[in-house]
């Protein structure tokens, strides 16, 4: 497909839960790509289905024809709308010309819609505003569409209203991203520059690339490049992305396909890298690809030591389509051997631990998740700490900073009495508020990520009952008084248990966490002291007492088969479990910190 002008790449943005994945079929429906039956096709993933958010971007290819009687390649990369997958959001933005903007008739303009479409304004994406769901009773199309002239300066009459679920207003949608969306601009004699957007991995193939072609073209079976690494591969196959891979014999600019390299190894496919053609290659990489930044740490340790070497390439293989993970080795003495891994929030963190049990059968322990520090010494060094186990004795710190986000918090004016208080006891410091139309506002708050992790986004939910938006970006890294609070299991330190926190609540926090660990850690054959400690000081103590019946006593010398069923049972009950010392510690109990007031 030579005609630059007949192909529009596009994506759509929204805040989640507006209705991008339904309209994303919707137009796959209507294009003849696919039949819709049960469900969604693009949330392939059963635990996207599962938990109804769209967590990886997918890319399809659509033909349709428009009211001029031509037709048009319409490539379609769908997008999370969570606060954790922003990144993912980012890199959909970098291979399109333009963006649907999806606004929920019965919600307005929230968080997240402001976010992805300033990243969509940076981009240059020429935006189509959608309101969507206008069949519910309680849509409110009119003033949605004030809030959106309101945030983009465009004319009323530029926006679309339209109800994925009933079909109305799709075909206006499609015949806008022909006339709407400029098609991509680059120059097919030119070196060939291919920027890296998504991989997959297939186990007979070896990873996929995903790819759009900004200049020159990408013949199948000749030599390509990956610029960052210098690493050479033959395009065995190329090919565009329909529900399946569709293979051609060349990509040209302007084009969304993947290449199928052979390449087995996954960190040798770095997302945002340029592919260019040995034979016509490019002197620069492709610019403006935002770099990834895990916001949050936790160590991930295999329940069984002999899994490790498993663990690593399972981790490696989630990188390759996960490109916003990291990981690194570490070891816990309670533990053992496992990694430091890299999130950009607790629900992707959740997402990962999933994953690699479903996708990997990888039983692993998840410890509780902290932000990175800079740690100071007296000697004006600086270390970035990611592990609270890791932070230097205290003595030899001069200074520790946090890093501090700056808030953003959509909400109707009743709910502002609760978020502030909420905000506050988190540390925060309100910055601004705006009206956003009527009796919405927006908040700014300055706030230390590390409270954002724990547990605020749940609380924000239930506090506003579910009418308040939220999203954040990094401020600056700002000096903190934290102390390290380490946890004891009968006298014995668990490193894995120690927390950073800040010294105002260290002692309430102590106490908190001692008491929920007493829920949280089973009752074993003897009692487990629990105590929390500041700086060697013991601050607060538990105790969880020893259970008196053997479960197994009654079996002896009786039934054998009961009696290993009944061990099975237990074997299973214990999946997530981990020995230290003499003590068996659930996995609930490394992410108690998580949920303290429940
Ligand atoms: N009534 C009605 N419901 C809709 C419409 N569009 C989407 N929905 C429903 O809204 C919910 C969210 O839709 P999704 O398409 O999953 O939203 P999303 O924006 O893709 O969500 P994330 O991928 O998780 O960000 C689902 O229950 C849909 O069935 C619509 O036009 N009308």
């Amino acid at each position: 497909m030579d005609n630059i002008s007949r192909i529009r790449n596009f994506c759509i943005i929204a805040h989640i839960d507006h209705g991008k994945s339904t309209l994303a079929d919707r137009l796959l429906e209507k294009t003849h790509t696919i039949k819709i039956t049960e469900g969604q096709m693009l949330d392939d993933m059963d635990l996207e289905r599962e938990r109804g958010i769209t967590i990886k971007s997918h890319a399809i290819q659509m033909e349709y024809t428009a009211q001029d009687h031509n037709s048009y390649i319409l490539n379609l990369i769908d997008t999370p709308g969570h606060v954790d997958f922003s990144y993912e959001v980012s890199r959909s933005i970098a291979a399109c010309e333009g963006a649907l903007l999806v606004v929920d008739a019965t919600q307005g303009v929230q968080a997240q819609t402001i976010s992805n479409l300033y990243m969509a304004v940076d981009h240059n994406l020429d935006i189509i505003p959608v309101i969507n769901k206008i069949d519910m009773p309680n849509a409110m199309p009119d003033e949605v569409e004030d809030e959106i002239v309101d945030l983009i300066g465009c004319d009323h009459k530029d926006i679309l209203r339209a109800s994925a679920k009933t079909g109305e207003g799709v075909d206006a949608i499609l015949e806008a991203i022909v006339q709407r969306i400029s098609h991509p601009v680059g120059e097919r004699h030119s070196a060939t520059q291919a920027l890296i957007f998504d991989s997959l991995y297939n186990p007979f193939r070896g990873i996929i690339i995903l790819c759009k072609v900004d200049n020159g073209f990408i013949k199948k079976g000749e030599k390509v490049e990956l610029f960052n690494t210098g690493m050479q591969y033959v395009a065995e196959e190329v090919g565009v992305l329909k529900m399946d891979l569709v293979p051609r014999d060349v990509l040209s600019t302007g084009e969304v396909g993947y290449i199928i390299t052979g390449i087995k190894d996954p960190t040798e496919v770095k997302v945002g890298d340029t592919v260019t053609s040995t034979a016509r290659p490019c002197e620069k990489a492709i610019e403006g690809f935002q770099e990834v930044k895990p916001m949050v740490f936790a160590g991930v340790y295999p329940i069984d030591p002999n899994d490790y070497e498993n663990l690593r390439t399972s981790l490696e293989k989630l990188q390759l389509n996960d490109a916003s993970l990291t990981f690194a080795p570490e070891s816990s003495i309670a533990l053992g051997f496992g990694f430091r891994c890299g999130f950009l929030g607790l629900l992707h963190m959740e997402i990962v631990q999933e994953r690699l049990d479903r996708e990997f059968n990888m039983d692993v322990i998840t410890t509780v998740p902290n932000v990175s520090y800079k740690v100071f010494d007296k000697q004006g060094n600086m270390t970035e700490v990611h592990n609270p186990a890791g932070l230097p004795d205290p003595t030899l710190i001069e200074h520790v900073e946090e890093p501090f986000i700056r808030a953003s918090i959509i909400t109707s004016t009743k709910f502002i009495g609760p978020i502030m208080k909420l905000c506050l006891d988190k540390r925060g410091e309100l910055i601004n508020q705006e009206y956003v139309s009527g009796d919405r506002v927006e908040l700014h708050f300055l706030m230390p990520l590390g409270e954002i992790v724990i547990d605020f986004y749940d609380k924000l939910k239930s506090i506003s009952k579910g009418y308040a938006s939220f999203d954040y970006h990094l401020d600056s890294y700002r000096p903190s008084k934290l102390v390290k609070l380490d946890i004891l299991l009968n006298g014995e330190p668990v490193d894995a248990l120690s927390t950073l926190t800040h010294e105002s609540n260290s002692v309430t926090f102590g106490r908190k966490i001692c008491e929920r660990l007493k829920d949280l850690i089973p009752r074993q054959q003897f009692d487990i002291a629990i105590q929390a400690a500041i700086g060697g000081k013991i601050i607060a103590r538990e105790t969880v007492k020893q259970v008196r019946k053997d479960v197994t006593a009654k079996c002896y010398g009786g039934d054998v088969s009961r009696k290993r069923k009944l061990l099975e049972k237990q074997k299973r009950g214990k999946k997530r479990m981990k020995q230290i010392g003499n003590v068996k510690v659930p996995q609930k109990a490394f992410l108690a910190v998580l949920k303290l007031d429940d």
